[in-house]
């Protein structure tokens, strides 16, 4: 499980969150939607203990991320791709994080087949393409076998395949009875791979409800979204005429 409560940051003027609280619960997966700039991955990375909130918690389990004694192996993130060493292969990235938190090296090889890196294992990730970085970065978050798993964005960057066998993962890993924090800007596959949506804007929480509850009376999920949102889009792009 994983707790955030009366979350607040500021970043000079901006204030990025504002008293964020919400509860993501294990067996589901949790979708995280927000406009450009609502503080989705801050506050994933607040969680992972990444970034310090001026004020308020995030807890894993009931405990901060600083207090896990074994991280890894309790929870598992994907926020961004290539954080990785160029030079090094996928295998040897994963074997050292391994190593680091007493995880057996058997590990390595099946996270690398469940993501679909099996064939170029021992290539240089430098060499990786965006894709494959963020399957690389899908390994590392599965490595330990953790009961929290948090995912910024996997989708980007994959091809179909991809997008179809993140859904299949993010469903199968609740279905374990897994925690599973998933943030996307793809609302339509959002609708198919969510049970559950926290919606926040301008670091607010907007939502916090069942995507049966929002698409209720036959209401997209795009309609539900643009409906909570549209007073906290910061960014709008224009046609030109
Ligand atoms: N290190 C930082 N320094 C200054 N401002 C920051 C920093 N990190 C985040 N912010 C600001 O905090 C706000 C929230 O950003 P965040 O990246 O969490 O949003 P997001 O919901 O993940 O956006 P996106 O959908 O575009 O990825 C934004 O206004 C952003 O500019």
């Amino acid at each position: 499980m994983i707790r955030t409560s009366g979350l607040t940051k500021r970043y000079g003027a901006t204030t990025a969150m504002d008293g964020l609280g919400f509860d993501v619960r294990p067996g589901a997966v949790t979708g995280f939607l927000g406009p450009n700039g609502s503080g989705k991955s801050t506050t994933m990375r607040m969680v992972m203990g990444l970034d310090h909130p001026d004020h308020g918690t995030a807890t894993i389990n009931g405990k901060p991320y600083r207090e896990l004694r074994w991280p890894l192996r309790e929870v598992g993130a994907l926020l961004e791709a290539r954080t990785y060493h160029p030079g090094r292969s996928a295998w040897n990235h994963l074997a050292a994080l391994a190593a680091a938190s007493d995880i057996p090296r058997s590990r390595v090889g099946e996270v690398l087949t469940t993501v679909g890196l099996g064939a170029v294992a021992r290539k240089r990730a430098g060499g990786f393409s965006l894709g494959m970085s963020q399957r690389l970065g899908i390994a590392a978050a599965l490595l330990g076998d953790p009961a929290v798993l948090l995912f910024d964005e996997p989708v980007n960057g994959l091809d179909p395949e991809g997008v179809r066998w993140i859904r299949d993962l993010m469903r199968s890993l609740a279905a374990e009875g897994r925690t599973v924090l998933l943030s996307s800007h793809l609302i339509s596959e959002m609708a198919l791979t969510a049970d559950h949506l926290i919606v926040i804007g301008r670091g607010r929480l907007l939502a916090d409800s069942t995507v049966s509850e929002l698409t209720a009376g036959g209401r997209s999920l795009e309609e539900a979204f643009f409906a909570l949102t549209s007073g906290s889009a910061e960014y709008r792009g224009t046609t030109p005429s």
